[in-house]
């Protein structure tokens, strides 16, 4: 039996690693991470993240030919093939700080790796993680300068899921991308990984590249991907400014084939953990290899970003009679998108700053999304790079919790709000009763819709001021301009 092992059950390892072992019911799959809650999460009947559909996959083969364990060092012994999941954040000190990949959880999972495998069989090893360009190099250095008679081959094997459809991605990707060396072990090994990905995934959507097309095609599409959200973000700043409507020219644009409808949804700026650190890892490896123009280019995507988060704070503010001291604020939805209780790099973390920043008094609604993680998210220190100043105030416990609610519905929210601030899109949120928050409200009451989830002019009917991201504006709105 092919023993399969995944080290880092995350957002990544958990989903994939349950896909793989729905799939192909005669390899074993165990996978294995140093965090003892995350495992006894993954054993229970809550698991540790919320995704829809993962529930149901978990449950038909854990125990049959899926485990999820803490014992690192024996099943990645045991394994033929050991995917590597653990996290790559942006580096928070020292060289390319605030934009290289983190390598420390990498560089000591290789090192593992090679400390526990001692058998003389062949052992593959995927990298899954999104990792810099030329990183399966420094791995194999590490792999076989420490080698006890394994021989190894390194895999690149990149994961496009996206959270909130994951298991939909999962079941169905675009494309599976392998890369690997080109020698006639190297192909052996892009043939082992294929098969496994051909029990469910059509042939043509299988790739094989060499290892370093593989590794930067993660970081490209995700970098594509941020700069067409970057790009229609752009285009809804001069939508406001001229009358036009974003979700219009986002339409008639996308319409042509060549562009393509998806991705084109005007917001209050991406977030997630993955765009922000990939992009600024492309850049800091641009600026590595001497093409300063190459990094400067996705450095906007980044920019045009920030700018969004804080043009829309700026909006909230300067609406509000330039003051939001004191001033209750309704903040519908935390996590980056809709379907995941993940906050990592969400827009509402600044937008929630930029606010407090300002001296307002926030009561957060979220699905999925405990007061704990809010107030651990906005206490948490971010590189400040290239962050606009307003958006980085310091926040004390001591403020936190006196200006920081973080309640169970959108109408408790609201209730006695100047204002409301939808920042993800919920769909939840498209159906609650307006009427019955209006009039709980202060007058004049304000909905900033980040995400344009709700319909402005049914809203302005019941007597909202409504700032709706890329959307003609009020009158009121056009006589309060903001300058982000
Ligand atoms: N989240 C996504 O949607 C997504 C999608 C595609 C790619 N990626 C990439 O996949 C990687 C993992 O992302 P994630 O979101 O799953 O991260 P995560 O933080 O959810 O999970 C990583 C896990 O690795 C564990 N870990 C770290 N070092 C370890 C070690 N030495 N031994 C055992 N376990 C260890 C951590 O405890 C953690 O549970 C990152 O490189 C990310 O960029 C993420
Ligand atoms: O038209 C759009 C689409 C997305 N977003 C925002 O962009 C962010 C990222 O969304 P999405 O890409 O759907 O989620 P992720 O889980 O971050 O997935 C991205 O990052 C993953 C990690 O690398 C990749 O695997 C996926 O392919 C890639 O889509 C979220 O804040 C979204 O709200 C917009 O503002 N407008």
């Amino acid at each position: 039996m092919v023993k399969i092992c995944c080290i880092g059950a995350g957002y990544v390892g958990g989903p994939t690693m349950a896909v793989i072992a729905l799939k192909c019911p005669e390899i074993e799959v165990v996978v294995v991470d140093i965090s003892e809650p995350r495992i006894s999460g993954w054993n229970s009947d809550r698991l540790p993240i919320y995704e829809p559909g993962l529930d149901d996959v978990v449950k038909q083969c854990r125990g049959r030919n899926l485990f999820f364990s803490t014992e690192v060092h024996r099943h990645v012994g045991e394994a033929d093939i050991v995917f590597v999941s653990v996290n790559t954040p942006t580096k928070t000190c020292g060289l390319g700080a605030g934009k290289a990949a983190d390598l420390t959880y990498w560089e000591s999972a290789a090192r593992m790796i090679a400390d526990v495998s001692r058998s003389d069989k062949k052992k593959i090893v995927v990298e899954k993680s999104t990792v810099p360009v030329k990183t399966a190099e420094a791995i194999e250095k590490i792999l076989t300068h420490n080698s006890r008679g394994v021989k190894y081959q390194i895999l690149s094997n990149p994961e496009f899921l996206a959270e909130g459809t994951a298991v939909r991605d999962l079941f169905s990707p675009d494309r599976v991308l392998i890369g690997g060396r080109e020698t006639p072990e190297g192909r052996e090994a892009v043939n082992a990984l294929r098969n496994v990905y051909a029990h469910w995934v059509p042939e043509d959507r299988i790739i094989a590249t060499n290892l370093w097309s593989a590794e930067l095609s993660k970081l490209a599409a995700n970098a594509f991907l941020a700069q067409r959200i970057s790009s229609v973000n752009a285009v809804s700043a001069l939508c406001e400014a001229t009358g036009a409507d974003v979700t219009e020219v986002a339409h008639s644009v996308g319409r042509d084939a060549r562009i393509g409808p998806r991705f084109l949804s005007a917001s209050v700026g991406f977030g997630g953990s993955c765009f922000q650190k990939d992009i600024l890892n492309l850049v800091y490896i641009c600026e590595c290899y001497g093409l300063p123009e190459v990094a400067g280019y996705w450095r906007e995507v980044i920019r045009i970003n920030d700018y969004q988060k804080s043009r829309f704070v700026n909006r909230v503010v300067s609406s509000m009679f330039n003051t939001v001291a004191g001033k209750k604020i309704a903040v519908l939805g935390f996590a980056f998108k809709k379907d995941t209780g993940d906050t990592r790099e969400t827009p509402a973390i600044d937008v929630c700053r930029g606010l407090l920043g300002d001296k307002a008094v926030v009561s957060i609604y979220d699905p999925q999304v405990t007061e704990e993680q809010v107030h651990r998210d906005l206490a948490m220190k971010q590189f400040d790079w290239d962050h606009p100043r307003h958006l980085q105030p310091l926040i004390s416990p001591s403020d936190l919790a006196n200006r920081v609610a973080v309640v169970h519905d959108a109408y408790e929210a609201a209730r006695e709000a100047h204002a409301v601030c939808i920042l993800t899109e919920w769909d939840d949120f498209r159906n609650l009763d307006y009427q019955r928050m209006f009039d709980a409200m202060h007058k004049p009451a304000f909905v900033f819709d980040g995400r344009n989830v709700v319909d402005p002019a049914k809203l302005r009917e019941i007597g909202f001021v409504v700032y709706a991201i890329g959307k003609p504006l009020d009158n009121w709105l056009k006589d309060m301009p903001a300058v982000a």
